[in-house]
């Protein structure tokens, strides 16, 4: 069930307390109560997910989710985006960021969960291993508007019966046709279906939209079939702050607190379980006393464990958007600048949960490498190698998208694309504020800090401009926008002026942010979990969320986090 104050818990000690009811906690929420004999109290710092309409339908991505749900962080300013600061939403809500999230299902490739295999020594994390766990999850369902998906994804890689809905698009727009007759050739090649293990060509992207809406952590782990278990207790706006030992180094309290309330505590007699995510559970363990010895002293916070890494190895994909008007009046600008025509298509959804408002963010995708024949290219691999995990994950990727999307709204009809760099190089950190330790912590994501980033980003506008010169696109395309006509005029010239000024201005924040706690092999001098996601240096205590990964696996890290906690989930029960 779901408690709304501390002293209405029926316990006061459960086997396993997790902190924040994100994608990870929720996960282990639910696998963790499937044994009636464990009980577990899942601690969430926001509200209730239920009956919020802006969560459920998925165009509310574009229209804004209010901002209750949302932790609000923002960067430090960022020396290499012209000292800007970047918006940083989080979830803060039960569901966490997949109540507010993009909603595109990456599953990550072969490479990038070997290379994870690799790099922490444990098998159980290989591709081979964790693509089980991806089906078991995944209940792949019909899209919204019944159209025949022959040849839009391979069954083969898909689930039908776990707790998590996903879907194709469900809504066809007009760019569909002219990204589709782009691609197919040997530059452009299509890829059937990403979640196969390569993401390498262009295809139709899979959402978590199920029926027509949003698939949220809370909705697929935590519904009312498995709020009725007796041993699942949820309490919400319940913020913890620190996890405290009884004795030695073994951690077995959680102390939170809910609105002004003073500081409460509640006792896990296996295990404390962090997931609230790769910005707070780091701040959590910092303010624990487990964290670089010297900062932690100089703010007075007294030493559980010197461990360097906590906070550090920040990752995120790096992404902007480009723009240009266009000759349409069809496009999803629409719904974000008429309120006729936004209310026609809400009651529509809300009657058949069909039309614009069912579907996702981005119908088709594409994964691209560098073109190692390009000069360019050649030196950025002589100075830097092959950073990137392998060749079934591309260098940078495109989200096609049918409007301006997130500078919206504004008075026109445009096409943009999101160009992502996929394997970053640059890493930030998370810090406590030193005036204000339990308030919110410094977040410096560090952007463009290597050089390789902008290279490669480079590299992918450059391909994006080459993409939108062919076929159909010039005579869909009316005139590029906010700022990308120079760019294109300096296309091919070797100067990268407007290009890198473009860049610097409009890098977003992405939502993939990982490292922070970061996995590593046992006994490493680095790193802040072992492979079974115990913290180093102490018992008792596991980190499991998106903060364990050392690098950002794939695209999109909702499902390599959903994929993880799952497979969490059995160590843990293994364990006990
Ligand atoms: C705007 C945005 C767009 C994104 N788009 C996509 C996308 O399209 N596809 C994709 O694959 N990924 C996307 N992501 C990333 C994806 O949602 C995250 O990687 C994923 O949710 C991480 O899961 P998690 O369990 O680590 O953290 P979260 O899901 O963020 O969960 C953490 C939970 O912990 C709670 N919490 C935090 N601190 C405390 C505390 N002190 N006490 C109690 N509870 C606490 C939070 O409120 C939250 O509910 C996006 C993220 C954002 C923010």
């Amino acid at each position: 069930a779901i408690y709304d104050t501390a002293s209405s818990l029926p316990l006061r000690s459960y086997d396993y307390v997790v902190v924040g009811g994100g994608v990870a906690g929720s996960v282990l929420a639910n696998r963790l109560t499937e044994d009636r004999h464990v009980n577990v109290l899942l601690l969430e710092a926001g509200p209730s997910n239920k009956g919020v309409y802006e969560i459920m339908v998925p165009f509310y991505f574009w229209l804004g989710i209010p901002q209750r749900y949302n932790w609000n962080y923002t960067t430090v300013p960022q020396p290499f985006l012209n000292n800007r600061t970047v918006n940083y939403p989080r979830g803060h809500v039960l569901g966490g960021s997949s109540a507010l999230n993009g909603m595109v299902y990456d599953r990550g490739t072969r490479d990038e969960y070997d290379k994870l295999a690799n790099i922490t020594g444990d098998d159980g994390w290989s591709w081979n291993n964790l693509l089980p766990y991806f089906i078991k999850m995944e209940s792949f369902g019909p899209p919204t508007d019944n159209h025949n998906t022959t040849g839009e994804y391979n069954p083969l890689f898909h689930g039908t019966s776990g707790p998590l809905g996903n879907s194709l698009p469900g809504y066809s727009q007009h760019i569909d046709q002219l990204v589709l007759e782009s691609i197919g050739n040997d530059v452009f090649p299509f890829n059937e279906d990403a979640s196969s293990g390569s993401t390498i060509g262009f295809g139709w992207q899979v959402s978590t939209i199920h029926n027509g809406t949003r698939t949220t952590a809370a909705t697929a782990y935590l519904s009312d079939q498995y709020l009725e278990r007796p041993n699942l207790h949820v309490l919400v706006n319940a913020v913890a702050s620190r996890v405290l030992p009884s004795k030695s180094q073994t951690i077995d309290t959680v102390e939170f607190h809910q609105g002004l309330g003073s500081d409460i505590k509640i006792h896990a007699s296996r295990e404390v379980i962090l997931s609230a995510g790769t910005v707070n559970s780091p701040h959590i363990l910092l303010n624990s006393g487990i964290g670089d010895k010297d900062t932690l002293a100089s703010l007075n916070i007294p030493v559980l464990h010197d461990l360097p890494s906590v906070g550090k190895n920040m990752s995120d994909t790096l992404v902007t958007y480009i723009s240009w008007e266009v000759n349409s009046s069809t496009t999803l600008d629409v719904l974000l600048n008429n309120l006729t025509a936004r209310e026609e298509a809400f009651a529509e959804w809300n009657a058949t949960r069909t039309g614009r408002m069912s579907n996702g963010v981005v119908n088709l995708v594409g994964f691209m490498n560098m073109n190692e024949s390009n000069p360019e290219v050649q030196q950025i691999r002589e100075k830097y190698g092959f950073p990137g995990p392998g060749r079934t994950s591309g260098d940078f990727e495109y989200d096609f998208i049918d409007g301006l999307g997130l500078e919206s709204p504004s008075n026109g009809s445009y096409f943009s694309m999101l160009v992502g760099v996929v394997s970053p190089l640059s890493r930030g950190t998370i810090s406590l504020n030193h005036s204000d330790p339990r308030g919110p912590p410094l977040f410096d994501p560090a952007y463009l800090s290597s050089e390789y980033d902008l290279l490669v980003m480079r590299q992918a506008m450059n391909t994006a401009i080459e993409f939108t010169s062919l076929g159909l696109w010039p005579s869909y395309l009316a005139a590029p926008a906010f700022g990308l006509g120079p760019v294109i005029e300096e296309y091919g010239t070797g100067n990268y002026t407007a290009m890198d000024d473009l860049v610097r201005n409009g890098i977003q924040d992405a939502g993939h942010v990982v490292g922070t706690a970061s996995m590593s092999p046992y006994n490493a001098k680095w790193g802040v979990v072992n492979p079974d996601l115990t913290v180093k240096g102490v018992k008792g205590l596991r980190v499991v969320d998106a903060s364990v990964f050392p690098f950002v696996p794939g695209g999109g890290t909702q499902i390599p986090t959903y994929g993880l906690a799952e497979r969490a989930a059995d160590i843990i029960k293994q364990s006990s």
